[in-house]
């Protein structure tokens, strides 16, 4: 019962996770960013066309289209500002409070022109009441968080244009316009908005989830290979350009293989689970640890200083012989080799990997539990 209300909340309620909320600030940005663009361009393509075929139907005085041109221009002008934002900012933080701003000014024209048309009584009315509607709908897709940008949008234009209705005295039962409408609008406009939200945090969710298995090692939760690969091309290119160099330690645990003969593969994935969290623990923030292959070890070093380099692999070797592995078969004494390169001039990430892969099967045929410096590349 717990899981299935579990799963019933996941469906239709997924939340991100604290941790996540910068990244997810970021795809609402992102989704706002393509959003606004759309929303603008829609704007600027219906408001001139109603206002022509306003202007030539000739229904309406040359006060009431100069007035309601009037209440559009502004969407007008902030339809293209949100261009201009895009051609010039590509990157920026507006596109959020562009499209609340937008969302905003759409909702205070159509409520302007509905008052207008009901205090005037022009009979144009219930056409601006079913636009009412339909913009509902567009800011509701706009919303990027569900109901509450909603309550930004509304919230106070609907003040503004109930004070109105009081203030003109206009009955709210005029010219077919009821109460069940507009509530009826607002709960669809709600539901709509809070579903359109929901799909973009599954949205985000999933891209997260993806990435993720992309880029980790399932068993170590470490940056896998493959994610490493780019880092170190990135690496390289910046060494290349800022004379900014960096370093590889490769490791190794020593007669792995026994452990898991001895124990099962179990243990052994406990042990290298255990492994992962001592070696993150033994560098810095900037530097990235990854699991290179099965019992293989990346640690790359934003420092190409040799003596440093020999200190941290010295740091990951005590780390691991220094205190027993606590797993389900007891807890067991692992030794661990490491070989350590400094990426020198403009060689390729490979070649500082495989000069650390050298020094670490020195480290090896030295008696195992050492730690090696590579030479400089000749
Ligand atoms: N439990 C577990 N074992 C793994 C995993 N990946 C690789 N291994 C094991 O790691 C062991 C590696 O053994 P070897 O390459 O012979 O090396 P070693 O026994 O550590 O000996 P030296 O490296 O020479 O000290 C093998 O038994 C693999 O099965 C894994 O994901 N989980």
């Amino acid at each position: 019962m717990r899981d299935k209300l579990q799963t019933f909340q996941e469906y239709y309620f997924p939340s991100v996770p604290p941790a996540l909320h910068p990244e997810f600030e970021h795809f609402q940005q992102q989704v706002a960013r393509r959003l606004s663009v759309l929303a603008a361009g829609l704007i600027l393509l219906i408001l001139p066309l109603f206002q022509l075929f306003e202007t030539t139907s000739g229904h309406f005085s040359t006060t009431a289209l100069y007035h309601q041109g009037q209440m559009r221009l502004p969407v007008v002008v902030l339809a293209m500002l949100v261009i201009m934002l895009r051609l010039l900012r590509p990157q920026g933080q507006w596109p959020r409070p562009a499209m609340l701003t937008l969302g905003f000014a759409l909702i205070c024209m159509v409520l302007g022109m509905l008052l207008y048309h009901l205090h005037w009584g022009t009979g144009y009315a219930m056409t601006l009441f079913s636009g009412l509607v339909m913009s509902l709908a567009v800011t509701s897709i706009l919303a990027t968080r569900g109901s509450r940008d909603l309550l930004i949008i509304y919230l106070i234009p609907g003040l503004f244009f109930i004070a109105g209705l009081a203030l003109l005295e206009i009955p709210l039962r005029s010219e077919g316009l009821t109460l069940i409408v507009p509530l009826m609008t607002v709960v669809i406009g709600v539901i709509l908005a809070e579903n359109h939200y929901r799909g973009f945090v599954t949205m985000f969710l999933l891209t997260h989830h993806l990435k993720r298995s992309a880029t980790t090692d399932p068993l170590t939760g470490l940056l896998n290979r493959r994610a490493t690969q780019s880092i170190l091309d990135l690496e390289c290119a910046r060494a290349k350009r800022h004379d900014l160099h960096f370093a590889v330690i490769m490791a190794d645990l020593d007669r792995f293989k026994r452990v898991n003969d001895q124990y099962g593969h179990e243990v052994g994935d406990e042990v290298l689970r255990e492994l992962a969290g001592r070696l993150s623990a033994s560098v810095r923030k900037e530097d990235s640890v990854a699991r290179w292959g099965g019992e293989e070890f990346l640690v790359l070093l934003r420092e190409d200083r040799p003596e440093l380099v020999m200190q941290v692999a010295e740091k990951i070797r005590q780390a691991v012989a220094g205190q027993s592995f606590a797993t389900k078969a007891g807890p067991l004494s692992i030794t661990i080799s490491l070989g350590g390169a400094c990426h020198t001039g403009e060689e390729p990430a490979e070649a500082t990997i495989s000069r650390a892969d050298t020094a670490l099967y020195q480290a090896k045929e030295a008696g195992r539990n050492q730690t090696m410096l590579a030479k400089p590349e000749s």
